[in-house]
């Protein structure tokens, strides 16, 4: 059991307070801290001794080595260890801390230090992790990640009181660490107020973590396990004096807050152990953090700095009672060695590993996707799942819909085989039956027939169905008719299960009784004997063939309408035809008109040519023309008689003229090609007839096209006549 060290530091007056001539002064004379009266005077009640009082010009190193050094290499050795600075604001705790650059504080003293002292040690390897956290308005943040934020505290049994999330550096020498601590001071919050420009508006741990082995690799060798912790508390204040407000004032509140759960704890530690009761660590973020350094296995100092300036004389008195009441701690510090098997060392090292491979981000990059692809995983079945409920209840849904729809057609049915029992059962009746027909309550129910909408299809059936439908006008609470027609939706089912009778029931849905009044089925309708289902049968099976019936001649009637339309076509196509050909004639006969013209002149030139000269072959020429005028003025007559309507005979001397024109050109044509003497006549000739169109070739082309229009026309009036 020791007890804690508690120094006070005096910092040096600001410049602006040093030429103030105040009524009082503190004096450190050794260990003790007094305040004395202008003229010299010591206040009794005001004299405080401890451990250590550094006066104004106590720089860190001195703080360094008579305060915090033992602590810092018990720490080395395996014990916890704790400094912590506490004061007003503005009294030099931070510089007591972090120091300058000239005049480095206890941190940076103490990392230096823990690092030449391992140098020191040659039969222990060491391995230690550095973290750096603030509490700021009750929270805690890591200074060395700022995502990392609003941490939380945890409690393990090996581990003891940790900041889950908070961020440790494995780290190998002091500068690494320095370099850590610079990137965490920039993340810390400091702000602005009437007391100090730069004043630390939360409270900071610094923390290293010690862990140390022989190494000599024994299984069996324990491994310690030291915790350092060196804070920088925010300073208390008086809101007046600061002139906080806003967010100073929150911060404020809460420094002060977390300072007077710190006092409690120390107050109740400072008890003796009788009057202990309850320490209230948990009350405060702070207090649960320094838990071990107060009051447990830790060697722990406190440094108190007070302002020398005479308006804070009543600060420093309270932050000079708090000193006295820490003095009075005992803690039990005692070496942290894990005596335990191979296994927790192998654990240790496992864990070393993942700090590593955490260093590294590897595992936590594949842990991530891991995550994340399961999540996606997860995510997939989830719509998977909603996906077949929907389906499901789509499912189900129309399962209902058919089921009432089988319902309705099963009435309908009903209904049916009653509409045919009634409509046949009527036919057999007299008129007044009707009237006698009972109602299900036993009323008589008398309709008459004229106040039925017309219904033409309807017919003989009409009559008793109304009747039988309206019977049932007043029970609304059944009515299966309306509902299945609601959901009867195809209407080939509809005339399937009709076979036929779908006018009649299309025109049911026109009476009232029909559309408004519900259609249960009373024994009275349903009372058939089995002459009547018989009935009904034959019916229906006649209906059947008959609709048959008319099937196969609506078929036969859809065929005939497009042999129909086919000969139509034709028709017109003759029609066409014999206006194109009574065209014809007229046209042939103005051709042969002008082509017996032609002959006249061919005429006249044989004719002068044979009186020239005597030639055979012109005298041939000369009836062929004669015989092709002649036939000319038959086909002339001919066409000109088709023209008026009349028919043109059989027995008229076309024919023979034509075969006398053929024997009389075959002649000439022998003639021409068997007698040299011949041809020159008929080149003469042909000059002759020649001249008369002015074209050398003109005559032999026109006889001998002449003759073959002949033979067309001839072949064409043939046709004709036959
Ligand atoms: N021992 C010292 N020697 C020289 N200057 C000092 C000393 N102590 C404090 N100071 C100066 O006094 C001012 C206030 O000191 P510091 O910021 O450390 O106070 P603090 O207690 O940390 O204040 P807060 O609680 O507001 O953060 C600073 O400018 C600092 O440099």
């Amino acid at each position: 059991m020791e007890k804690i060290c508690v120094a006070v530091r005096v910092r040096p007056p600001t410049p602006e307070s040093s030429s103030e001539t105040g009524s009082s002064h503190w004096k450190v004379e050794d260990n003790r801290i007094s305040l004395y009266k202008s003229l010299g005077t010591p206040i009794s009640t005001a004299s405080y001794a401890f451990d250590h009082v550094f006066d104004e010009r106590s720089t860190n190193a001195c703080v360094y080595e008579l305060l915090t050094k033992d602590i810092i290499h018990a720490v080395v050795e395996g014990f916890n260890g704790t400094a912590f600075a506490y004061g007003q604001t503005s009294s030099g705790k931070t510089f007591t801390m972090t120091g300058s650059e000239t005049d480095p504080g206890i941190i940076r003293r103490s990392v230096r230090d823990i690092f030449q002292r391992i140098e020191m040690i040659s039969d222990r390897e060491f391995l230690i992790r550095v973290s750096y956290m603030e509490i700021y308005n009750e929270e805690i943040n890591d200074l060395l990640a700022v995502e990392n934020q609003r941490l939380q505290i945890h409690e393990h049994l090996e581990r003891g009181v940790f900041v889950a999330g908070l961020t440790e550096e494995i780290v190998s020498d002091a500068e690494q660490i320095l370099k850590l601590l610079d990137s965490g001071e920039v993340n810390r919050h400091f702000g602005e107020t009437n007391m100090n420009v730069h004043s630390s508006r939360s409270h900071t741990i610094f923390r290293m973590v010690i862990e140390s082995r022989g190494k000599e690799n024994n299984s069996s060798d324990a491994i310690r396990v030291s915790v350092l912790n060196l804070v920088d508390l925010a300073g208390s204040e008086r809101i007046a004096k600061t002139g906080a407000g806003g967010v100073r004032l929150t911060e404020g509140k809460y420094i002060n807050k977390s300072l007077m759960i710190l006092g409690n704890v120390i107050n109740k530690l400072s008890e003796s152990a009788k009057l202990r009761a309850h320490i209230p660590y948990r009350d405060s973020k702070l207090t649960r953090i320094l838990q071990p350094a107060l009051g447990g296995n830790a060697k722990t100092c406190i440094i108190c700095t007070i302002a020398p300036e005479e308006h804070h004389i009543e600060e420093s008195k309270g932050t000079l009672q708090f000193a006295s009441r820490a003095k009075r701690i005992t803690n039990c510090a005692q070496v942290n060695e894990i005596l335990t098997d191979a296994a927790l060392l192998k654990r240790q090292k496992l864990e070393i590993e993942e700090l590593r491979m955490k260093l590294q981000g590897s595992h936590a990059e594949v842990l991530e996707q891991e995550i994340l692809k399961l999540s996606n995983q997860m995510l997939k079945y989830e719509l998977e799942c909603e996906r077949l409920k929907t389906q499901l209840e789509e499912e189900r849904r129309k399962h209902k819909e058919q089921e009432q729809c089988i319902k309705g057609l099963q009435l309908k049915i009903e209904n049916l085989n009653d509409l045919v029992t009634n409509s046949d059962f009527k036919r057999n009746q007299p008129e007044d039956y009707i009237s006698l027909r009972k109602t299900p309550d036993g009323l008589c129910n008398v309709i008459d027939s004229s106040d039925v909408p017309g219904t033409p299809c309807f017919k003989s059936a009409e009559r008793s169905f109304v009747v039988a439908r309206s019977n049932y006008s007043e029970l609304s609470s059944f009515s299966p008719m309306v509902h299945s027609f609601g959901d009867m939706a195809e209407e080939d089912t509809w005339t399937k299960l009709n076979k036929g009778f779908v006018a009649d029931l299309d025109k049911l849905q026109f009476t009232p009784a029909v559309r408004c009044q519900p259609t249960p089925l009373t024994t009275a309708t349903m009372e058939c004997s089995p002459e009547d289902h018989k009935e009904v049968e034959n019916l229906k099976s006649q209906i059947e063939l008959l609709t048959n019936e008319k099937d196969s001649l609506q078929v036969k009637f859809n065929e005939q309408v497009v042999r129909n339309n086919k000969l139509m076509e034709e028709m017109s196509e003759l029609k066409q035809e014999t206006l194109h050909m009574k065209e014809t004639p007229k046209r042939l006969y103005e051709s042969v008109a002008n082509c017996k013209d032609v002959y006249n002149d061919v005429i006249v030139t044989m004719k002068s040519l044979m009186a020239e000269k005597e030639s055979q072959t012109a005298r041939l020429l000369f009836g062929a023309a004669e015989i092709t005028k002649n036939l000319l003025s038959t086909l002339e007559s001919q066409f000109s008689m088709i023209m008026d309507g009349q028919k043109a005979g059989r027995d008229h001397p076309l024919s023979d003229q034509w075969e006398t024109l053929r024997a009389s050109l075959k002649n000439t044509t022998t003639s021409l090609v068997s007698d040299a003497q011949a041809k020159d006549e008929f080149l003469n000739c042909h000059n002759k007839v020649a001249s008369l169109s002015k074209s050398p070739t003109y005559g032999s082309i026109l006889f001998i096209f002449s003759v073959l229009l002949l033979g067309y026309f001839g072949s064409l009036f043939m046709a004709l006549v036959q």
